[in-house]
């Protein structure tokens, strides 16, 4: 069924089964790249919230979390700026890092994440984004584990928002009439 958020149509897109499934694999596949390890994982705050809680429900094994916080979208589309809003609150000088990513877009604002990271000399760094916009990248990011690769539409739903609403959502919704591209 479609839905309406502000002004803006969505329809159905990825179902909540099928984000399940995607998720518990890559923790099962993160479970094994890191045992015997303590993995920290800093989640991206607000969007990730549910991809983290979910994934990491999931993970065999020690590790530690914790969250940071950016904003680079507005409405539908995405500033080109990124602003950091909480900071690492943790050392992670020689620590085995995984960043949670709800999204990929244009790749801004892990690109910003990742130079702030690097100034703390972190041992290991590996990027887990649920979701990829390829068509979109303006960055040169690469991701180790991905839920899906999408086209370059905007979408609401599992912790993504369209100025401020549809982060309940148990399944991701497209705008309505999207390209496909
Ligand atoms: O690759 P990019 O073009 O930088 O886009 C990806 C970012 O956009 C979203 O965050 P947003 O700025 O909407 O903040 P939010 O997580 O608080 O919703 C998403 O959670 C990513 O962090
Ligand atoms: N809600 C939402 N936020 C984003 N941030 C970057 N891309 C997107 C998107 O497609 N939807």
């Amino acid at each position: 069924m479609n839905i309406s958020l502000h002004d803006k149509r969505f329809e159905p897109y990825i179902k909540e089964v099928a984000i399940q499934n995607r998720v518990n694999a890559i923790a099962e596949q993160i479970s094994d790249d890191y045992k015997g390890k303590r993995p920290l994982f800093i989640s991206m705050l607000n969007g990730a919230f549910w991809f983290t809680a979910d994934l990491l429900r999931n993970i065999v094994g020690e590790f530690e979390v914790s969250f940071v916080k950016f904003k680079s979208y507005h409405g539908t589309q995405s500033s080109g700026e990124v602003v950091q809003s909480l900071g690492l609150d943790i050392d992670v000088k020689d620590r085995d890092i995984v960043v949670l990513e709800d999204i990929i877009d244009t790749g801004g604002t892990l690109k910003v994440f990742l130079e702030v990271l690097s100034q703390h000399n972190p041992g290991s760094v590996k990027i887990a984004s649920l979701l990829i916009k390829p068509g979109a990248l303006k960055y040169p990011i690469k991701a180790d584990y991905v839920g899906f690769e999408i086209p370059n539409d905007f979408i609401v739903g599992y912790g993504l928002d369209y100025d401020g609403l549809g982060r309940n959502l148990r399944d991701i919704y497209v705008i309505e009439n999207s390209s496909g591209s």
